[in-house]
């Protein structure tokens, strides 16, 4: 049954008429945005939470969205003692701090289709690397990758999930910032993956310099639906093959993430 049927005589209708009853798991952690309206059942939510779903131990409440440049929002604890998790992927773990790190478990998909088009030996490059969820199955498939992440907290996690799935040897891991492009100067990656942080307006034009002659770029960037065409007018101006499009979810309202996969021709 879904959690906002089952809160219902629990909580009044009126307070219970601004939820979503939505919510996502991450590892063991569940992570709900309780309305102000409903602030006095915030703990008969996790409650429920707690009660249906028996491999969730804690229960967060998103209070404020992501908006600094770790991505990280702000979270209330309303149910458990921990807010490490340990969350699996396509037979990949991953262990991280919740509350400290981006992470969202809705590009699991996604993440897929793209590493696995990683061929053995090439070279990939992933700026904004969180805590490893391209890079560790693009290692994991035989491609050498350069990895950069700028908070300190996912960088400690992208270096403990390295270890944790067998992959030292092809990942290089870099804390710092991504924009900083200096020490890539002379290099070309066979594939470059573009996990933008919101807000980024200029990522594809930092990193496509170095992709090699018919490298792939999966570029992942922010907008309107109705500036899609646009937006794809200016990536074949600027002598890219589109080979791939989609929207990979909603970031704020009508505002979507989309993920191009362009081939450099030139
Ligand atoms: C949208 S998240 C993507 C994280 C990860 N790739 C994933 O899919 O889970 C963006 C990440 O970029 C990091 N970040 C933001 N600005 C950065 C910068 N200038 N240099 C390096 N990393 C940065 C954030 O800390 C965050 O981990």
């Amino acid at each position: 049954m879904r959690l906002k049927d089952l809160l219902k005589g629990r909580v009044p209708d009126e307070a219970l008429r601004r939820f979503s009853g939505r919510f996502d798991v991450v590892g063991d952690v569940a992570i709900v945005s309780v309305p102000m309206e409903m602030e006095a059942y915030k703990h008969v939510v996790a409650g429920t939470i707690l009660s249906t779903r028996k491999n969730v131990y804690t229960v967060l409440n998103k209070v404020q969205k992501a908006a600094s440049d770790s991505r990280t929002a702000s979270f209330e604890v309303l149910a458990g003692d921990t807010t490490i998790t340990r969350y699996r992927e396509f037979g990949f773990q991953y262990r991280f701090d919740v509350t400290k790190v981006f992470f969202t478990s809705r590009m699991a998909y996604e993440r897929r289709r793209v590493t696995e088009q990683v061929e053995p030996g090439e070279t990939v490059l992933v700026p904004f690397c969180g805590v490893g969820p391209y890079v560790i199955p693009a290692a994991a498939r035989g491609g050498r990758v350069t990895a950069i992440e700028k908070n300190p907290e996912a960088y400690g996690w992208l270096r403990e999930n390295i270890v944790l799935n067998h992959v030292e040897g092809p990942v290089t891991a870099i804390l710092g910032d991504a924009r900083d492009t200096g020490h890539l100067q002379g290099k070309r990656f066979d594939r470059i993956i573009i996990p933008t942080p919101y807000g980024m307006k200029d990522s594809l034009d930092l990193f496509a310099p170095f992709a090699a002659r018919d490298g792939m770029i999966h570029f992942y960037t922010f907008g309107a639906r109705n500036e899609i065409p646009a937006l794809v007018d200016v990536l074949v101006s600027k002598g890219f093959d589109l080979t791939f499009q989609d929207e990979c979810g909603n970031v704020a309202p009508g505002i979507k993430r989309w993920v191009f996969d362009l081939v450099k021709t030139g």
